[in-house]
């Protein structure tokens, strides 16, 4: 078990840095090492990103951190200067500064936000008793001296999804007592926000790393983000870091390299010239919570994106259509037929070819306990049937195509699909759905959490389906892959559709604007 031991012994000669790694090392199989001795170092005051490719082990570096794996022998991880032995126990960590705000960490929905600030922390008088008052008044302090404007009543699950994730890194920050801080983790808290709110986020990070001397170890995908706004970035590939430099002295191609061990090529597929054909799936009077009037349609072979503000509704338009418990209103047709939006089952819509890959992949779109094989034969069971029984060869062949053709790694089709790396998870997610071959594919953020070469090869693939016929909707906040990748984009203001771009119309700065103007327009 871990202790703190020889706080002078750490060999920086000079300024203490935060978090520093020697030689750290983890494999969980043997033979297949994942880190194999990453040195590095993150700085009090300052933002050092770690980058690198899906399955390069940056949150096995950040479960070593919270004490959830161990090491391997030899490894050696200093905390502000003091050494910490072994397997790291959770409290260890605390104790020793560090703290973590996962992917996923939410505020809890229908509890106010001061009880979610507050919650395993409330201060007692001698009776027992939480004084309110004062809570109230130091939790307020807090957000007033961070600039968050949310009443401390209000419901989180009406917050903007930035607000909530300052509110998580302010929660993790809260000490007790004498406890200090030493380091923040933060592991992809911008994947599930647009383009202006986690910058917005990022920006704010930096002055509380710097305000507080805290060193920030801030694990991302997005690498323009990172560029502008870390201090300092580090690149993981093979085990090892392979680049440490300033920020402000790389350049994206540069770090691109670094990630992927090439060049790449060419990030977009080449624009096809698709012509307006009869469309496949239309949609007229959608509506829901926060979802009003909206007609669209997708002709064959058309990648069509719907975008908006974080927030703005526009998130909801694939459950609407796709999912019968979301109680839509409206009319939804696939190739002619015409579906009952609250009674025709999500298979029965999967047969008439309408299929949805969601954003939530761990809890909605793979069974994390089955293999890979499990995973992608499930919706094509039928296909594999051979004189009554499943053909367990055909379905290993076909698996392990499947995999190497959406570049999962390892390719192995009887490995868990809990045992993957996020990215490698979402690859996977897309292979089981696209090889269903579907007319109609609603994909709900493709690429959220995958790495810039995965990334480049997802969006070949799409644009290779698109070309043999697949309707491909795109429901994203990536506006930038929007611009590249669609034939049309709607853009989504306050649940309505506020424009319709295309042609020369559709760029980067066009769906910008408009998902801004088109909320401000309502507002109004
Ligand atoms: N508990 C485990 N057992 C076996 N292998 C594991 C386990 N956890 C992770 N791995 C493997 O370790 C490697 C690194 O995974 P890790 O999740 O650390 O990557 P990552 O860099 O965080 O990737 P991503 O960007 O996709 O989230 C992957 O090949 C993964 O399959």
């Amino acid at each position: 078990m871990a202790q703190v031991t020889n706080p002078q012994e750490a060999p920086d000669g000079g300024l203490t840095p935060a978090i520093r790694l020697r030689d750290l090392r983890k494999t969980y199989v043997e033979g297949v090492p994942v880190l194999e001795g990453v040195d590095l170092d993150v700085p009090h005051g300052q933002v050092t990103a770690l980058v690198g490719a899906n399955g390069s082990g940056k949150s096995t570096l950040v479960k070593i951190l919270s004490g959830y794996h161990a090491p391997d022998r030899g490894s050696r991880i200093w905390i502000d200067g003091a050494e910490i032995e072994g397997q790291i126990a959770p409290a260890a960590a605390r104790d020793a500064g560090l703290r973590f705000v996962h992917q996923d960490a939410r505020l809890v929905s229908g509890v106010s936000v001061l009880d979610n600030m507050l919650v395993g922390a409330y201060h007692t008088g001698i009776s027992g008793r939480v004084h309110w008052r004062s809570e109230r008044r130091s939790v307020q302090a807090l957000l007033d001296r961070w600039r968050i404007e949310v009443a401390l009543d209000a419901d989180p699950s009406n917050l903007p999804l930035a607000t909530v994730s300052k509110l998580a890194v302010l929660r993790a920050l809260r000490t007790e007592g004498d406890e200090k801080i030493s380091a923040l983790i933060l592991d992809e808290p911008t994947a599930a926000l647009g383009n202006d709110d986690s910058h917005n986020l990022l920006t704010w990070v930096r002055e509380l790393a710097a305000r507080e001397r805290v060193g920030v170890l801030f694990i991302g995908h997005r690498l323009p983000e990172i560029l502008s706004l870390a201090d300092r970035v580090a690149v993981l590939r093979a085990g090892r870091i392979v680049a440490e430099e300033a920020a402000g002295e790389l350049d994206e191609a540069r770090l691109v390299h670094h990630v992927v061990g090439t060049e790449i090529a060419q990030f977009y597929p080449d624009r096809e010239e698709r012509r307006s054909v009869e469309p496949v799936l239309t949609v007229t009077g959608l509506g829901g919570a926060k979802v009003h009037d909206v007609d669209l349609h997708v002709g064959k072979g058309e990648v069509v994106g719907i975008t908006g503000l974080a927030g703005s509704g526009f998130e909801d338009i694939p459950y609407l259509v796709v999912d019968p418990s979301a109680r839509a209103r409206g009319e939804v047709t696939i190739d002619g037929h015409k579906i009952n939006l609250r009674r025709t089952t999500i298979a029965r819509r999967g047969e008439l070819g309408l299929v949805l890959v969601p954003a939530d992949r761990k809890n909605k779109a793979l069974a994390v306990d089955l293999t890979l094989r499990e995973n992608l034969v499930l919706p094509r069971l039928r296909s594999f049937l051979r004189r009554g029984g499943l053909s367990r060869a055909a379905e290993h062949t076909d698996s392990i195509q499947v995999l190497k053709r959406f570049g999962v790694r390892p390719p192995d089709s009887r490995l868990a699909a809990s045992s993957l790396s996020g990215g490698n998870q979402q690859k996977v997610v897309l292979a089981k759905w696209m090889s269903t071959r579907p007319q109609v594919l609603i994909i709900h953020e493709p690429t959220q959490g995958v790495d810039v070469g995965a990334k480049s090869e997802i969006f070949a693939l799409l644009a290779e389906s698109a070309s043999q016929g697949l309707s491909t909707v795109l429901v994203s906040v990536e506006y930038e892959d929007l611009a590249h990748l669609c034939d049309r984009v709607y853009v989504v203001g306050e649940g309505r559709i506020v424009a319709e771009l295309s042609g020369a119309q559709l760029t980067t700065e066009a769906i910008t604007a408009t998902a801004l103007m088109g909320t401000e327009r309502r507002k109004a």
